[in-house]
């Protein structure tokens, strides 16, 4: 695995607020890296100094290789796309139009917006000014801004935030379909179901501190309590996952009285509040 991204011992001060510290992680070329953690603990100043929007106070960081300073700007932004949630986007021009104006910045013929749009489900809309578009939609335009360029690594500050279910899941179908094309996924998010989503590995950002990083599926198995709960006429059974548990498992099976299994692992939210002492929202 090549990593893409690589943070190593970063903190940042804002004046005397110590927004991180001793920050270490690194992202592989390719997967879904999520950030979880509750409003304050440093997830948009992580983005912005991975993106050079923002300087940092000491510690290592390199995106492509490349230190992300002013010097190095112009050398990898045109590699990379970027959504907050501050749109920027202009209301009295279309879809279209305002996607144009990127398409010109970056230096990306306009015909591929095409593909732009059909990516985002805009097509039918591109037509429609800016400032006519629900939230969701706008969101998917400012989708579309970051990724017409082909960026390598897509980085995405709380894109959901605020979106009804059906927007979110739309853009999370777009995101998968742009990770399976090969773009690097930097997500930040304080919603647990997200990153289970989408998230090939998520690192707990808590007090400007990572707190654990793994896959979904391993931090709940290490953090699992390895009981099963059985569902039977009589009520629920929990049982170990070990031989007795087998045991009773088979007998309830043949009895014909097994009505549901549940295997008790945690929820990442669950995890969060065990390893931190505090809620993700
Ligand atoms: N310009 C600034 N000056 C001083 N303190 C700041 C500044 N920007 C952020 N902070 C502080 O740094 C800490 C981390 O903020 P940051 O915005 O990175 O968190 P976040 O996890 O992105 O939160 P949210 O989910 O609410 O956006 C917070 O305590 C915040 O108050």
């Amino acid at each position: 695995m090549e990593s893409i991204i690589e943070v190593d011992n970063l903190a940042k001060m804002y004046q005397k607020k110590q927004a991180l510290k001793n920050l270490s992680f690194q992202v592989q070329k390719g997967e879904i890296f999520g950030f979880l953690g509750p409003s304050g603990s440093g997830k948009t100043t992580t983005v912005k100094i991975l993106t050079s929007q923002l300087r940092f106070t000491s510690g290592r960081v390199t995106v492509f290789g490349i230190a992300p300073d002013r010097s190095s700007k112009a050398s990898y932004l045109g590699r990379i796309g970027i959504l907050t949630d501050n749109s920027g986007l202009y209301d009295r021009l279309s879809v279209y139009d305002n996607l144009v104006l990127f398409c010109r910045l970056y230096g990306v013929p306009e015909k591929s917006l095409e593909g732009v749009l059909d990516a985002v489900n805009l097509s039918a809309d591109r037509n429609t000014l800016v400032q006519r578009l629900s939230k969701g939609m706008k969101q998917r335009v400012t989708l579309a801004r970051a990724i017409l360029h082909r960026p390598e690594i897509l980085f995405l500050d709380e894109p959901t935030s605020a979106l009804d279910p059906v927007n979110v899941l739309q853009i999370h179908e777009t995101l998968r379909r742009l990770n399976r094309e090969g773009t690097t996924i930097f997500l930040t998010t304080h919603n647990m179901q997200e990153a289970e989503a989408l998230c090939d590995r998520v690192a707990f950002l808590n007090n400007g501190e990572i707190s654990a990083l793994d896959t979904p599926l391993q931090l709940r198995l290490q953090h699992g309590d390895q009981t099963i709960t059985l569902t039977t006429p009589k009520g629920p059974e929990i049982v170990g996952k070990n031989a007795a548990g087998a045991i009773r498992i088979n007998e309830l099976i043949r009895s014909g009285e097994l009505m549901a299994i549940h295997s008790n692992e945690p929820t990442l939210g669950d995890i969060f509040v065990k390893l931190t002492g505090r809620g993700l929202e």
